[in-house]
């Protein structure tokens, strides 16, 4: 799957630009749209499913395009919202049942199989004959998860799909994702959680307030964060004026004051280290610069 974005651009009705001319190519695989709330995340994604028009702009999904063929996209089509919610009263196979025949499944024997091996993929087989709507917070994400994919959908869109989830579910939906990302088809995830990105993505893109700031693989944006991420031991005082000065990354406490990590020229503080930098402090680094330029 090969999907273009060409020139994409969001004006709400109040004037409010989401997306400024925004330019994508996203392949087979995983990958992360990465941006703050506010930065253009579920605009662009809405726009992708159909759920919205551009104000300028188009894309396309291999030979697809999203003005004039959006009967087929939706046909190849998974989204999972960011406010996934269902208030059926339907058993926890039954939903999927559901799911699998507006996926255009029809036979009855087919749809069972593929219910039963997304119960077991997501982990949900012992719960099955629960009601859908009693499943804990992390049982109804993963349902969602198994929703959305049951069709065997070739563009796959999530959005924010980690939220309220705990570490543990956390892995376990990133693992379901990598997983289906060997297949052709593209996965797009969109986070403002570095974490969910990191050990699975091959590419990303950074939003910031409408505008990409950054596109290409996570390797590439962390090369370009190499030094400007420093490492400083400061006693309480210092802080307070590191912390006006500088983005402040990560800060430890020790017996003496603070290990802080922070993003910016760290050569005019005395003791100051400079350290290889990781994805967050590059995503940090990338907005403190974009903010920069506003
Ligand atoms: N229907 C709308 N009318 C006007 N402005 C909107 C509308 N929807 C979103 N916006 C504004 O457009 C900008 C981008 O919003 P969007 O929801 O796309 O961002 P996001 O990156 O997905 O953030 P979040 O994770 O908080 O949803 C924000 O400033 C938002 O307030």
């Amino acid at each position: 799957m090969q999907i273009n974005i060409n020139d994409l651009s969001k004006i709400y009705p109040n004037g409010k630009k989401a997306l400024n001319n925004i330019n994508l190519e996203i392949g087979n695989g995983m990958f992360g749209l990465l941006g703050p709330n506010g930065a253009g995340k579920s605009s662009l994604m809405r726009i992708l499913v159909t759920l919205m028009e551009p104000s300028t702009g188009t894309a396309s999904f291999n030979s697809f395009d999203l003005h004039r063929d959006r009967k087929e996209i939706r046909s190849i089509l998974g989204y999972l919202p960011q406010d996934f919610r269902f208030f059926s009263k339907l058993k926890t196979w039954e939903f999927l049942d559901y799911a699998a025949s507006l996926a255009g499944i029809r036979s009855k024997q087919m749809r069972k199989n593929k219910v039963d091996e997304w119960l077991e993929k997501v982990g949900l087989f012992d719960v099955r004959e629960r009601d859908a709507n009693k499943l804990s917070g992390g049982m109804k994400r993963r349902l969602g998860i198994a929703q959305t994919l049951i069709g065997d959908p070739k563009i796959i869109i999530v959005d924010e799909p980690t939220t309220g989830l705990d570490p543990e579910e956390r892995i376990r939906f990133r693992n379901i994702l990598s997983e289906i990302s060997q297949q052709d088809v593209s996965i797009i995830l969109s986070t403002h959680i570095v974490g969910d990105i990191s050990s699975v993505c091959n590419n990303l893109a950074l939003l910031n307030n409408g505008e990409l700031a950054f596109k290409g693989t996570p390797e590439a944006l962390i090369e370009k964060a190499k030094g400007h991420v420093w490492q400083v031991s400061t006693s309480g005082y210092e802080y307070d004026l590191i912390k006006d000065k500088y983005a402040v990354v990560s800060t430890i406490p020790t017996q003496e004051g603070w290990d802080v990590q922070l993003i910016g020229d760290g050569s005019q503080l005395s003791n100051a280290i400079e350290i290889e930098p990781n994805l967050e402090h590059a995503y940090v680094y990338f907005m403190e610069k974009a903010s920069e330029t506003i």
